[in-house]
């Protein structure tokens, strides 16, 4: 048969150079990952044969083989599982699918020292390739279960790998490793050692549904002993000359045993079996309904957001088992989609083996056990801010912006979702608060609850807007997260409390005696600017429904705020980038009356400038009140990070009014 060379797609040449030199320090991962492979080609095997989809295949003994072979100091992990044909082993070696591996060998590119590069490759974890950092040339052998023929693929990691047809390979896939030299210093160990390989499987892939079958020394079989160990562990069980295979893992489901049976560790390892994430989770919740419809759940909150987990195509769901065996990854029946990237495995008791993604998302039974994991959800998460503050503070950071998707989509828990928010706060710099928390400390008279939405908490915290509610030491959330620009129109109160933003419609702060003062002084003021007020409201009325006067404003001259039921200018933007048409809505200039500017304002219209006695030196007055008023508008729109429409003719309009200056 010809050997074909190949080259590596770039991105798999990177992270197999980085595998090469190694910037993870723990290497006895890669059997881990062999084994997490070997296991999922033996579920999809076995899920493919009881849905009578693997014609000629053998599921009879199937199991995970290892086999180490000290004198030619090779390690081979074997499966019979479903294998892979010849064009599986160039698309899923040779190339990374993956785009979060994508985006994180950019970040690694970037990331300067080598505890940060490492902790990124945790977050990613790498399969196969990190095959490479154990072993200088690796070779795969695999033939898809009810095929005839077998492709061996080969490497040294270098930047090709050869691919041949071969004609006698077992059903199911053996990869050998051509081991580097022990290097105990770098953390390299003796792979071929019976000892070193029971330990790792033990605390990595104990939990493996299938037996994990040692075959001390392979080697034996071209004629080396198997009992020349050098260990004095194994030197104790050497038995002579034909070793049975021995089992390695316990194989008990995880979510089966009692909790007080089962370590945190082992835990996290099946955590990190399935998530394909090398670190260790931030919470594990067990779940145990037992009655007419019995299941087992183990769900996982990762320590860290996912890359791809705001791109579309991002798998959510949890794996589903039917009575311990494996059925589906990604089951998205069981996870409201603003809890994506919870990880872990339902085992249903009562569920066909044969049942489908869409019987699935019609099933009332499964749909009770999607609420109830999500209530699960949500009630872990509620303790862990009370429990374990610091947690729920990385909780948040991570997810917060995906979990208030559920106010928007899941009703029933809107309350629940609520409570666990935090959202950051005029009051404090650094922490954050719960609506609860706002609630509690809310001044006598103060009927709402205060936020303003925006791009940054600097540009928020520096709006115009906010000025009325600092001058009064109101406390306003800071939103500044896209999806809150929507929640907050569809979520009407919180604990009787109506949420209000500081952008929109009229305010009245103060106490009831303030109001009834104020309201004097405000009256009196309404009547001297009526006149300047009703010119500029014609004269910019293409851009703005009203002018009027402000009760927010304590500093700058003018704000412009939305009617209380108008989508914002933000909302509408994210429309429009979503494709969707949006009319425009016009919004409203306030003007503060205790501003220089304005009064001078109001004066120059007064003086005549807005008069109509048709005289030159009147219309050109008029034309720069007219300016003016423009420019105060367009102001506004930039004080609150809003964009100008004609930015060119803004900077000719204060050009000329600085130049004056001169
Ligand atoms: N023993 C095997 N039997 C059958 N297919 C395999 C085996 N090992 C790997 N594969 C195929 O190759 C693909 C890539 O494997 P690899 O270990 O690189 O990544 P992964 O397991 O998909 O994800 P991750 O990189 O996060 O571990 C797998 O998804 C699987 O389809």
């Amino acid at each position: 048969m010809s050997t074909e060379t190949f080259e590596f797609q770039v991105e798999a040449r990177q992270l197999l150079q980085l595998m090469i030199h190694s910037i993870y320090s723990n290497k006895d991962v890669f059997l881990r990952e062999l084994v997490s492979n070997a296991s999922d080609a033996l579920d999809k095997l076995r899920l493919d044969a009881l849905r009578d989809d693997a014609p000629g295949a053998d599921v009879s003994d199937l199991h995970i083989g290892i086999e180490p072979d000290r004198e030619a100091r090779t390690l081979t992990v074997r499966d019979n599982g479903i294998g892979m044909s010849h064009e599986e082993v160039v698309r899923l070696i040779g190339t990374i699918a993956n785009s979060g591996t994508a985006a994180f060998l950019r970040e690694l590119k970037e990331a300067e020292d080598s505890t940060a590069a490492e902790g990124l490759i945790g977050q990613f974890g790498v399969g196969f390739y990190a095959s490479f950092m154990v072993a200088d040339e690796v070779t795969l052998v695999t033939r898809r279960a009810g095929e005839e023929h077998g492709t061996r693929w080969s490497s040294t990691g270098e930047g090709t790998y050869t691919i041949e047809t071969v004609d006698d390979a077992p059903q199911g896939t053996a990869v050998t490793l051509r081991l580097k030299p022990e290097d105990a210093e770098d953390r390299l160990y003796d792979y071929t050692s019976p000892w070193k390989i029971r330990e790792i499987v033990k605390r990595y892939s104990d939990f493996i549904t299938w037996p994990i079958r040692m075959i001390p020394e392979a080697g034996a079989a071209d004629g080396t002993d198997s009992t020349d160990g050098t260990d004095g562990a194994e030197a104790a069980e050497g038995t002579g000359a034909a070793p049975e295979p021995e089992v390695l893992n316990s194989m008990k489901a995880l979510w089966a045993r009692p909790r007080s049976e089962v370590g945190d560790d082992e835990y996290h390892e099946l955590y990190k079996h399935i998530s394909h994430d090398w670190n260790d989770p931030l919470e594990t919740i067990r779940l145990q309904a037992e009655g007419t419809f019995e299941y087992q759940a183990l769900l996982f909150i990762p320590a860290q957001a996912p890359r791809d987990l705001f791109l579309q195509g991002y798998k959510r769901g949890v794996q589903l088992y039917v009575k311990r065996v494996f059925i589906m990854d990604d089951c998205e029946a069981l996870m409201p989609p603003y809890l994506r990237f919870v990880k872990g495995v339902v085992d249903a008791q009562d569920l066909s083996l044969n049942v489908s993604r869409e019987i699935l998302q019609q099933d009332r039974q499964i749909q009770l056990m999607h609420r109830r994991l999500a209530k699960k959800v949500l009630s872990t998460v509620k303790e862990m801010m009370t429990g374990a503050p610091e947690r729920y503070a990385t909780f948040w950071t991570e997810f917060g912006r995906v979990v208030k998707e559920g106010l928007l989509s899941d009703f029933e828990n809107r309350d629940a979702i609520l409570g666990i928010c935090s959202f950051a706060t005029t009051r404090d710099a650094e922490q954050p608060t719960t609506l609860a928390q706002y609630a509690e400390r809310m001044q006598d008279g103060q009927e709402h609850i205060y936020y303003l939405t925006g791009e940054s908490r600097q540009a928020v915290e520096n709006s115009p807007h906010m000025e009325a509610f600092r001058a009064k030491g109101i406390e306003v959330l800071l939103l500044t997260d896209p999806v809150d620009e929507v929640w907050v129109d569809t979520v009407p109160e919180f604990q009787g409390k109506q949420l209000r933003s500081v952008a929109k419609g009229d305010v009245d702060l103060g106490t009831e005696d303030e109001k009834k003062e104020s309201g004097a002084e405000r009256e009196r003021q309404r009547e001297e600017y009526a006149a300047l007020l009703e010119w500029m409201s014609q004269h910019l009325g293409e851009q703005v429904k009203e002018v009027r006067l402000s009760s927010r404003l304590t500093v700058s001259p003018a704000c412009v705020v939305s009617d209380a039921g108008d989508v914002t200018p933000a909302l509408q933007n994210m429309y429009r980038a979503m494709g969707q048409p949006v009319p425009e809505v016009k919004r409203i200039l306030e003007l503060n009356p205790d501003h220089p500017l304005v009064g001078g304002m109001r004066r120059a219209h007064a003086d005549g400038a807005g008069g109509t006695d048709g005289t030159e030196v009147a219309a050109a007055a008029e034309t720069t009140l007219g300016e003016n008023a423009e420019l105060l508008y367009e102001m506004a729109l930039l004080a609150e990070g809003g964009e100008l429409s004609d930015p060119s003719r803004f900077v000719r309009l204060v050009a000329d009014r600085v130049q004056r200056t001169l």
